[in-house]
């Protein structure tokens, strides 16, 4: 007869007890542990029996192609299952904006453009299209064998609160009310629970449609000081729920299966070891029954700046786990990680209830995942990977997600000639910003997509000349005739800390060649970028018109959409854009607010 655990009738919480029953200390270690695919071989998975392993942002199988990954991940999970007690991996990544280390997945907007919804009609947003892109995400994932991504980052960015932050994009916004409506992208990836659902109870509707979600990054992320990635934020312990904890209120009702540490610190201490708040308030009060994972190497930064070696790693080990930690990103050092943790509770420094309670949570999103009775990959799934079906909800998303400056827009389609120009203009890569393809993403041809050169293209009469030069010499612009400019500047991809910069100019000399152009053709400008840059007053005096397209991904026929007035603009700004560096950090409500664009700016400010 099966074992409980292995009997798919039986109630999640008996099988959990049953399994746990059997595990020995080590083996329970082993699940606490989640390993880089490039360290997942047959003795971690099949011998010491690893719980979890993951792709780092950029590490990928073979050449990214979607049964590459099925391959990989289905390798490894036979390994799992021929250890002693069976006990399937749960494979994670990070698919932030659609799947975005698989070649030819949907790339979608990076969340900073999806907080523009905020105001499209009074007060409300669009959670639902929010809910849409997280279902093709979560479709595109499963299609890759995939259990688990490591989103929505739900950090609330306090008007990006500072866009010197590396991971202003990876935002929705800094408005709490804003970002908590946007966790419907949970919703979307791993399904409504049903009415009676328990509070705070992991849920998956479908093990062949929906992935385990992972809000991030748990807590005040988005809050440090001036915005220097993994920093101190800090604030009160009500303007910590009310601001940064908000949004996991929504989360954990949810039923997200998993939570994220943050890297930072609140009030100088480390998120990874706060037993108050990975503890006492996210399982205690706010009744989270999911589990905490780490953030990558969040237990050796615990000894930051020294690296943690030896008894240090003991050390960092020891408070993490005792602090409420559950799963560990490791993600290179398995083997001692694993003797480091037995010797630990051994020698009663971490109870064996801690342990339990650690691997409790982690079998339960295991059970409720389905994982035990379907561990492999969906063939049938494959194609649904970079679909049209998806491609045209991410054009819809790029379409919903741009602001503009005045009403030079829409562009006239029948018109001679154009001029199209700038560095962002025929880059899908730059269009796509961080953690595509590249963990800080990488400019060029890095995946199928449409470019915003392409797309006005399609979109404009075959009677018009498009004149395209990355970077327009006097001697183009001196031609003439041209009825109108676009001109695409921005910033080159960056993830985390890489992002962090106090010069917040627009890069490759964007404003000279603005100016340039716009001293003799009407000209639209569209920045590319992850936040606000720097617009010099003469540069928007100069100019017609100005469309924040923030990181709109593949799908530039949604930028091309509004340009031409085939769909209204309808974004307004999440986010506060600043007139100089030298005001930020800079926030609505502050006493001497002077933006150059105040948060909600937009077509709702500019109807007459
Ligand atoms: O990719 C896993 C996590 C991600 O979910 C977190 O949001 C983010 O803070 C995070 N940072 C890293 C470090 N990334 C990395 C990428 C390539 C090589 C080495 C490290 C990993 N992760």
């Amino acid at each position: 007869a099966l074992p409980p655990y292995k009997d798919a009738s039986a109630p999640v919480e008996a099988r959990v007890r049953d399994l746990l029953a059997r595990m020995t200390l080590r083996e329970k270690a082993a699940q606490m542990a989640q390993i880089e695919r490039t360290v997942a071989s047959a003795r971690a998975l099949a011998e010491l029996g690893a719980g979890s392993v993951l792709n780092g942002g950029g590490s990928a199988p073979g050449d990214r192609s979607p049964a590459c990954w099925t391959g990989m991940i289905d390798g490894m999970q036979r390994l799992a299952l021929s250890s002693r007690l069976g006990v399937p991996i749960l494979y994670g990544t990070d698919a932030v904006h659609g799947h975005n280390n698989v070649y030819g997945a949907t790339v979608f907007p990076h969340n900073v453009g999806l907080g523009t919804w905020r105001r499209r009609s009074i007060g409300s947003m669009d959670p639902e299209l929010l809910r849409k892109i997280g279902e093709a995400t979560a479709l595109e994932v499963r299609a890759t064998g995939i259990h688990w991504t490591f989103a929505p980052c739900v950090a609330v960015t306090e008007v990006c609160r500072d866009p010197r932050w590396g991971r202003c994009y990876e935002s929705y916004s800094e408005d709490p009310e804003m970002v908590r409506s946007l966790t419907t992208s949970a919703t979307g990836l791993q399904g409504q629970p049903p009415a009676d659902h328990p509070h705070g109870y992991p849920f998956l509707a479908s093990v062949r449609e929906k992935v385990l979600a992972c809000a991030k990054h748990f807590v005040g992320d988005g809050g440090t000081d001036s915005g220097i990635n993994e920093g101190n934020t800090i604030c009160s312990y009500n303007d910590l729920e009310n601001i940064h904890m908000a949004p996991y209120l929504d989360c954990i009702a949810q039923g997200v299966a998993t939570v994220m540490a943050s890297h930072s610190q609140w009030n100088g201490e480390r998120l990874h070891s706060c037993r108050y708040l990975l503890t006492d308030v996210l399982k205690g009060k706010l009744g989270f029954k999911g589990f905490v994972i780490s953030d990558w190497e969040g237990i050796d930064k615990l000894c930051a700046p020294r690296v943690a070696q030896g008894s240090d790693y003991w050390y960092c080990i020891k408070q993490s786990f005792n602090a409420g930690m559950d799963m560990i990103m490791i993600p290179y050092r398995f083997e001692e990680f694993l003797e480091d943790l037995v010797f630990l509770v051994e020698a009663g420094e971490i109870p064996m209830s801690r342990i339990d309670d650690a691997v409790e949570r982690i079998l339960r999103v295991k059970f409720i995942s389905g994982v035990f009775e379907h561990p492999f990959s969906d063939p049938s799934l494959l194609d649904i990977v970079g679909c049209k079906e998806h491609q045209l909800l991410a054009h819809e998303a790029v379409r919903k997600s741009m602001n503009q400056k005045e009403p030079f827009l829409p562009l006239a389609t029948n018109v001679k000639r154009i001029l199209v120009t700038g560095t962002h203009a025929d880059d899908i890569g730059l269009q796509c910003g961080g953690w595509t393809i590249g963990w800080n993403g990488e400019s060029g041809k890095i995946t199928p997509g449409t470019s915003i050169l392409e797309a006005i293209k399609e979109s404009v009469g075959v009677q018009t000349e498009v004149v395209y030069e990355a970077c327009a010499t006097e001697a183009t612009i001196a031609t003439g005739q041209f009825s109108y400019a676009v001109v695409v500047v921005g910033e080159v991809p960056y993830a985390e800390t890489v992002g962090d910069r106090t010069d917040l100019s627009i890069p490759f000399n964007g404003s000279d060649l603005i100016t340039h152009v716009a001293s003799t053709i009407p000209t639209l400008v569209i920045v590319v970028s992850g936040r606000s840059l720097d617009i010099e007053t003469q540069v928007l005096e100069t100019i017609d018109a100005l469309v924040a397209a923030w990181l709109p991904g593949t799908e530039g026929m949604g930028i091309a959409d509004c340009l031409f007035g085939h769909h209204d603009f309808v974004g307004t700004l999440p986010v506060t854009w600043h007139r100089s560096v030298d005001q930020l950090p800079l926030n609505a409500g502050d006493a001497n607010y002077d933006p150059l664009f105040p948060v909600g700016y937009g077509l709702k400010m500019f109807e007459k």
